[in-house]
Parts: C-alpha cells; structure tokens; sequence
C-alpha cells in the first residue's frame, strides 16, 4: 500500500526568497492491486509526486509511506531494498544503447547480485510476457518505440516488484502503441497482481486502465476518486477540461441557438448498464417526443460503457418534457438542462 500523508515539497530556487510549491498537503492512499493514476498538466507536480515513493524526492513536510514503511526515514540500505519491490518506467525508456533486449534485462539482475542462471531465467520469462522474446538479440536502436518500452516493462519486471511506477511512460508512442503498452500494464496489473501507481496528462490512459484518479493542479490535488465518478461528475473546471466535456459536446452555439429558445435542449450521461437501455425510442413511445440527437460519443471507462448525448426533445407539451425528464432520471441517466 502507498499512502501520501499530508505531504508537501516546495524546491528552493536559485535567488533568496523563490521557492517552487510543486506538490501541496497531499494526501491519498492506493490499495494493494490497485491501478492509480495522477492526472495534470506540465508543471503541476506529477513527477515530483511519484519521485517521492521510491525516495528519489523526500517530502518537505509529511509523510509517504510505502508497504508500512516511511520512505524518507529509512536508512539507505533499507531504501534500496524498498527500491528492488518497486519497478519504475518513463516515457524515455532509459535502456542501455550498446546492449541487446536480453542484456538490457539481465544486466541490471546480476549487478543486484542475482545470480547468471536465474537472472537468464527471469529475462526469459518477463520477455515472454511482454511479447518480446523473439527480439532479445535486437538491439533499441533497431526497435519501435512501443517495443522499446515493452522492454522497459520487462526490465522492471525481472526485480519482480510489487509496485510498478510509470511516469508518463506511453506519452511518446502513437494511439494504437499506447494502447497495446495501456493492455499489456492492464495484464501485469490483473494476472501478476502488480499495483501500479502512474502519472499521465492523458485522459485515456486514466479512461483505460486506472481504478482511481487524483487530479492534480498546481501542486493541489483538486478532485480524486473512482475514474468513473470522477470523470462523470466532474466538479473542477481542469477536470472537465481534461474529460473533454462540455454540455454541448462541441456543438456550434449558432447551430444550438434554434434549440434554445425553447429550453429543452439535454445533456444526456449513460454509464453502465444505463448505456444499454433504449431510452430514446421509449421516450416517443411514452411521452411522444421526437428527440432529436445533435451530438453524442459513446466509449469505455475502463471496462464500463459510458456516452454521452446532446438531444432536443421536441414536444409542444411542456408537462410531457417534465415527465420525460423524470422518467431519465428514474433510468439512472443523468441528465442536465443546458444553457448557453
Ligand atoms: N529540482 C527542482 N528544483 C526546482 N524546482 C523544481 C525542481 N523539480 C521540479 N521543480 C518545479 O516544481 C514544479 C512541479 O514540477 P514537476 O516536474 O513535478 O511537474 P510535472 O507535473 O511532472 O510536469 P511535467 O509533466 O512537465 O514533467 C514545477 O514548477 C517545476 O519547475
């Protein structure tokens, strides 16, 4: 388990009197299993945060305790062992250039003081994982980005940790990249039980894999939660930002403006089983509206549908459209009148 209590650090800068609060009174805690992300945007603290679970930064004031132990009071022989149970990845791979994929794994093993055969045995079997097994004689320079950090993983696999931290570790790689490194961290999380804690300024990668989210601003964390409560209900304007959302979904508001006069123009949010009802068609059969879809996206949070919509329910009768509303409701969809 990884708990930040009350933790802040503030760097001093160059000149007398400057001083950098990079994280703020943060406090959170991930479960063992856990997938946790930490979402903002450059320069909101990410780094700093995720530095400070593996000792790399000691918190100006606070705790962070890691499987019980506080990491900043530990003796160095003890804060390396702590570093051999968590694996770390960035978006910069930082593998070893003149070595080939096998060596990039077994090196580390042995300067730990794993012995050959066993760390021969390791490379095999965490290269098998990530899918790599068929390159180990490659050298990075003749891999894809993607399988550059599919070595990475590999290599932080074989110290065989507990927690894996992963610093914006598929920002340099394409959607479709992304997504196979997002799966493969989704298997090591599920199958070899791995708790990982990641930062990201990517709404899809939390959207993917993360269980819980913390949103960071300014070295704030200004919401945190469950991924789906969060991104759903979001309270921040930075958080709405980064879901992308807007009551009108992007519509032009001179194409919305017809719409408004008559007030009933609806934003429409499924998560769940709600996303499977066919709601709109019982809407004409109950209430005769002709609702009239101007925009909608539909998708996953992590493995539960989730969409939304931008309809005009088109009815003269104004008790109608407020039953109607109710029965949205009534189905746990949640709906928002939207003014512009
Ligand atoms: N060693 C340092 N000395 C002084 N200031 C620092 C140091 N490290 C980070 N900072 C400052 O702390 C703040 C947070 O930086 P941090 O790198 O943690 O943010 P981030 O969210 O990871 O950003 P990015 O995604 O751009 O890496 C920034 O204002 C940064 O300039």
């Amino acid at each position: 388990m990884i708990e930040f209590k009350n933790v802040s650090k503030t760097f001093s800068g160059q000149q007398k009197n400057k001083h950098v609060k990079a994280v703020e009174n943060v406090s959170l805690k991930v479960d063992d299993g856990e997938i946790y992300g930490v979402m903002g945007y450059s320069g909101a603290g990410k780094s700093t945060l995720i530095r400070m679970i593996n000792g790399l930064e000691k918190p100006t004031s606070g705790q962070v305790i890691v499987s019980g132990e506080s990491v900043a009071d530990l003796s160095k022989p003890d804060l390396l062992k702590l570093r051999r149970k968590i694996g770390m990845i960035f978006q910069s791979y930082n593998l070893l250039v003149t070595a080939n994929v096998f060596q990039n794994i077994v090196l580390p093993l042995t300067l730990e003081g794993i012995d050959k055969a066993e760390a021969t045995q390791r490379a095999e079997k965490y290269l098998k994982i990530v899918d790599l097994w068929n390159k180990r004689d490659s050298f990075p320079a003749q891999l894809s980005g993607g399988q550059r950090q599919r070595v990475a993983v590999a290599r932080a696999l074989a110290h065989e940790p507990k927690i894996l931290l992963s610093d914006e570790a598929t920002s340099a790689l394409d959607p479709e990249t992304t997504e196979s490194i997002l799966s493969l961290l989704l298997k090591i999380n599920q199958e070899l039980g791995i708790t990982i804690f990641l930062i990201t300024h990517e709404m899809e990668v939390i959207q993917r894999i993360c269980d819980r989210v913390a949103v960071l601003d300014q070295g704030v964390i200004v919401e945190e939660g469950n991924v789906v409560d969060v991104f759903t209900k979001p309270k921040k304007e930075i958080t709405k930002r980064f879901a992308g959302v807007s009551d009108t979904l992007g519509v032009p508001r001179d194409i919305l403006a017809p719409y408004q006069k008559t007030k009933q123009l609806v934003s429409l949010q499924f998560v769940g089983d709600s996303a499977n009802n066919p709601l709109l068609s019982q809407l004409q059969a109950k209430f005769n509206i002709t609702p009239d879809i101007l925009a909608g996206s539909m998708g996953y949070m992590k493995r539960e549908p989730y969409g939304r919509l931008l309809v005009y329910l088109k009815t003269d009768d104004r008790s109608q459209y407020d039953a109607a509303l109710q029965y949205i409701r009534d189905q746990q969809v949640h709906v928002e009148e939207v003014e512009l």
